[in-house]
């Protein structure tokens, strides 16, 4: 048992701007103890001063700055952690601050670069390395992603990836068994045999989480988030299976309602929020008290499902995340007081070994039998019963084995039973007899040479056995290979839908360490377009769902928004890096292969080499010279070098796979938020065209939003409309919301360049002018948009006069593509622009 308090560390996050010198300070030396000192200004709190300049100090573990990297936080606060889960042991971390102080970067990790890896990923990423090293035990390991939002229990690894609201994940609920332990119904946990595949599975979690957020929920600054690794490990033969689990949880955002200034669904959920936050915070208060008994953990799922992280069987860790700016102190501090009062809970952690149960019950199985076997010779017990047809050919095939096993040591077990044991003796006569057959009518042959021996006879009948054996094994593994392929080959294409998955076994690399041929081998494939991400199980059936059907104009649209759009910049740096990665392993790849054939020349040299040297010895009759040859120590040192380079080579190879395969699964998480965030803004948009298109003397109630045959539009593109907004939502409060709310921007980056982009040069608007945009902005609405060439004269008009009036733009100054829906969509996302533009005042330039 290891008895132990909750580390606590502190990480700051980097400020955008510059801060006033002496908020806090950090002071490294007391002990190994780290204290932070947070200094409250004179002027705090809209002009009113502070004449007391109190200051706050508070102990930790490790504090870390602003300037502290990823690495240096696994390496102090997960490694640690993991290694005790890999011994066996229960281990919990859990980031606690206010919205945007750096909980998400810190567990998960930035979705931009692949040095800002958080500590899930590279947790991962250590945990499987070890399982790989460790060849004594058996290890299997499973992944769980749980997402609590207002009390209720969402599974983010649901195999269906349907969900487009939190409502459609399959819904969790708490279960106590009579000794109190927590079951967590339908909780999926998910097997995964290698990093690659929990990687999937992480991210799988993460899109759903992204996809299911709705303006009305961030989901990661108002919800709490579990992801969980399950480590079984057995030694072979043993029936003592060792089980721990290791928590990494991202919880919600802690300020208090008052500060953030909401109302209505928002301050439900704050409640919520700040209420399981609170139940947290009383459990751990309860815990601190010495004789308290009972611990409020059931008074929410996010405490009864930590119930054993917080002062039960686990090593825990807490990170206080810090946002040390100016405005945000007070709840810096709260975070702070907060961390002060978990550091005194103290866990008792054990070693979570079970008996297999399934083990024993084979072994008493067997015992069982022996004792019965033992007991009928004792008892004199028989059985009169005929042996049944298979239990004599059972028989007859486990004597035969027995007979041909060359073994001295095989027992043929028979157990007690008389009918097998006189069974078995008739056998062996029939046998015996058989053989001496071809002895009797020993003759010449033709040939008038003198016939096989018995024993070369036994000696060639068993080598043929032997081989019809192993022909037959071979052709049932060909056969199973064949049935695999077809399977594969039958479920790729039902599945394709632009899948590019590559089928081919053939392996790129080859060498001792093959595991990496398959996925090397679809890198390969990749390297032509690495943006086509499609290769993903997790992320393909999505793929094909109904949302990608996008007509022409929305189409277009999206590659506008999508070029505009401030991820734009970090995707297209993505993409350079993961072709130089991709290049870098190609050429890698050849250099191995080039050093394994470097090798195997060697070591065929220093063969001829070494046979030379017998060989000479056993002509010239002279006793084999046991000095060392200066030339073959030559070959093996060259060797040994060679097998070096390789390793290293090797090493780096499989460190680039882990980034590509990581930077590919960024891109798309990149994607799927572009499209989702189009997708709002073209609902959005399309809204508040179709608002604009009724009558003006039309009461606007939500019906009517949905009855577009009153609008100005044609039948199609009333069709087109009611495809794109099934049900119109409400505009969205919560981006407003988050755009007055700088620290829940900061939590979730709204794109810079507010898309659809202002296309016009704009005076009254000083801070756009000095963007990136200033260049683009001089462009005309017609030249930014890249719409086709315009149809031919006699081409029909798609929309009447009416209709060109009415969307306000010379008939002539959008050219069409002839087809109603494409230009019915171009022309709603030209009336969109203008909107914006318009919002702007700068709809007259
Ligand atoms: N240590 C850091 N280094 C660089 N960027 C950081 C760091 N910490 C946070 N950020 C950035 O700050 C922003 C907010 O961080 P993050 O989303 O992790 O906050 P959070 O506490 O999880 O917020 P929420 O409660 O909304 O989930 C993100 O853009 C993130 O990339």
């Amino acid at each position: 048992m290891v008895k132990q308090t909750i580390q606590i560390f502190a990480r700051v996050k980097p400020t955008s701007r510059k801060q006033p010198q002496g908020i806090y300070s950090i002071d490294e030396d007391e002990k190994a103890i780290s204290a932070l000192e947070i200094i409250l200004p004179r002027d705090l709190a809209d002009g009113f001063v502070n004449n007391k300049r109190e200051s706050y100090k508070f102990k930790f573990q490790k504090i870390f700055d602003q300037e502290s990297k990823q690495d240096s936080i696994f390496d102090i606060i997960a490694k640690p952690v993991a290694e005790s889960v890999l011994a066996g042991y229960n281990g919990t971390i859990f980031a606690y601050g206010q919205t945007g102080s750096g909980k998400t970067f810190t567990i998960t990790g930035g979705a931009e670069r692949y040095s800002d890896r958080g500590i899930i990923p590279r947790t991962l990423s250590y945990i499987f390395e070890q399982l790989q090293k460790d060849s004594r035990k058996m290890y299997t390991t499973h992944i769980s992603y749980l997402e609590i939002y207002n009390e209720c229990g969402y599974d983010l690894l649901d195999p269906r990836h349907e969900a487009s609201s939190l409502e459609d994940l399959p819904k969790v609920t708490i279960l106590e068994d009579p000794d109190q332990n927590i079951h967590l119904k339908n909780l999926s946990l998910q097997q995964a045999a290698t990093e690659e595949e929990a990687l999937n599975l992480l991210f799988l979690g993460d899109t759903n989480r992204m996809i299911a957020e709705t303006p009305m929920n961030q989901a990661s600054t108002r919800s709490h988030c579990i992801f969980t690794v399950h480590i079984s490990s057995k030694e072979p033969g043993s029936a003592i299976v060792r089980r721990a689990k290791l928590h990494l949880v991202d919880l919600a955002g802690s300020e208090r309602v008052a500060k953030t200034g909401v109302g209505g669904q928002l301050l439900t959920e704050a409640k919520y929020i700040n209420l399981s936050l609170h139940y947290l915070e009383q459990v751990i208060i309860a815990l601190a008290e010495k004789h308290r008994s009972h611990i409020p953990y059931r008074n929410s799922m996010m405490t009864s499902v930590l119930r054993d992280s917080l002062g039960g069987n686990c090593m825990t860790t807490m990170i206080a995340t810090l946002s040390l700016e100016k405005r945000n102190i007070d709840e810096s501090i709260s975070t702070c007081r907060f961390a002060q009062r978990v550091a005194l809970i103290k866990n008792e952690a054990v070693l979570n070994e079970e008996i297999d149960p399934r083990l024993i019950i084979g072994r008493l199985k067997k015992e069982i039998q022996e004792l019965k076997d033992e007991l009928a010779i004792v008892t004199g017990e028989q059985r009169t019963q005929q042996l049944s047809q298979m239990e004599l050919d059972n028989l007859e095939e486990q004597i035969t084995s027995f007979l041909e096993d060359q073994d001295p040591e095989s027992r043929l077990e028979l157990g007690s039973d008389m009918r097998k044991i006189h069974h078995c003796f008739q056998f062996l006569k029939k046998l015996l007899s058989e053989r001496k057959v071809p002895e009797k009518h020993e003759t010449k042959d033709q040939e008038g040479e003198m016939p096989l021996k018995e024993e070369e006879y036994r000696k060639l009948r068993d080598i043929l056995r032997q081989r019809d054996n192993e022909i037959n094994i071979l052709v049932n593994m060909l056969k199973k290979e064949k049935k695999k392929v077809q399977d594969i080959y039958s479920s790729h294409s039902m599945s394709r839908g632009g899948t590019r998955q590559s089928l081919s076994p053939t392996p790129v690399y080859g060498g001792p360490e093959d595991s990496l041929k398959p996925s090397m081998s679809s890198i390969s494939k990749h390297t032509h377009d690495s943006s086509n991400l499609d290769f993903r199980p997790g992320f393909r059936r999505r793929k094909t769902g109904k949302k990608e059907e996008m007509s022409l104009g929305r189409q277009e649209a999206f590659e506008i928004f999508k070029r505009d759009h401030a991820d734009s910049v970090t995707i297209e740096d993505n993409k350079q890096i993961l072709k130089q990665r991709f290049s870098e392993a190609k050429a890698l790849g050849e250099n191995i292969n080039e050093v394994r054939s470097k090798i195997g020349h060697l070591k065929e040299e220093i063969n001829q080499r070494q046979m030379q040297r017998v060989a000479l010895s056993v002509t010239e009759n002279v006793v084999e010279n046991q000095e060392l040859d200066p030339v073959e120590e030559k070959l093996r040192s060259q060797m040994e070098e060679e097998k070096k380079s390789y390793k290293n080579m090797f090493t780096r190879l499989k460190g680039l796979k882990v980034e590509i395969e990581h930077l590919q699964l960024l891109m798309e998480k990149a994607k799927v938020k572009l499209k989702k965030e189009f997708e709002v803004w073209w609902i959005e948009e399309a809204a508040n065209l179709q608002k604009k298109s009724l009558p003006e003397n039309s009461p606007q109630t939500p019906e009517s939003h949905q009855q577009p045959s009153q609008s100005h539009l044609s039948n199609k593109s009333e069709m087109t409309s009611r495809k794109i907004m099934p049900s119109p939502p409400p505009p969205s409060r919560t981006q407003r919301h988050k755009l007055k709310n700088s620290s829940l921007e900061e939590s979730y980056p709204i794109p810079k360049k507010s898309p659809p982009p202002s296309p016009l040069p704009s005076k009254n608007n000083d801070n756009r002018s000095d963007t990136p945009d200033t260049e683009e902005s001089d462009l005309t609405l017609k030249d930014k948009v890249p719409f086709p060439p315009p149809p031919s004269r006699n081409l029909e008009n798609p929309l009447n006069n009416e209709e060109e009036r009415f969307l306000g733009r010379p008939s002539s100054s959008i050219p069409f593509t002839g087809d109603r829906q494409t230009d019915t969509d171009i022309l709603a996302f030209v009336k969109a622009r203008q909107n914006l533009l318009q919002k702007k005042g700068l709809a007259n330039h």
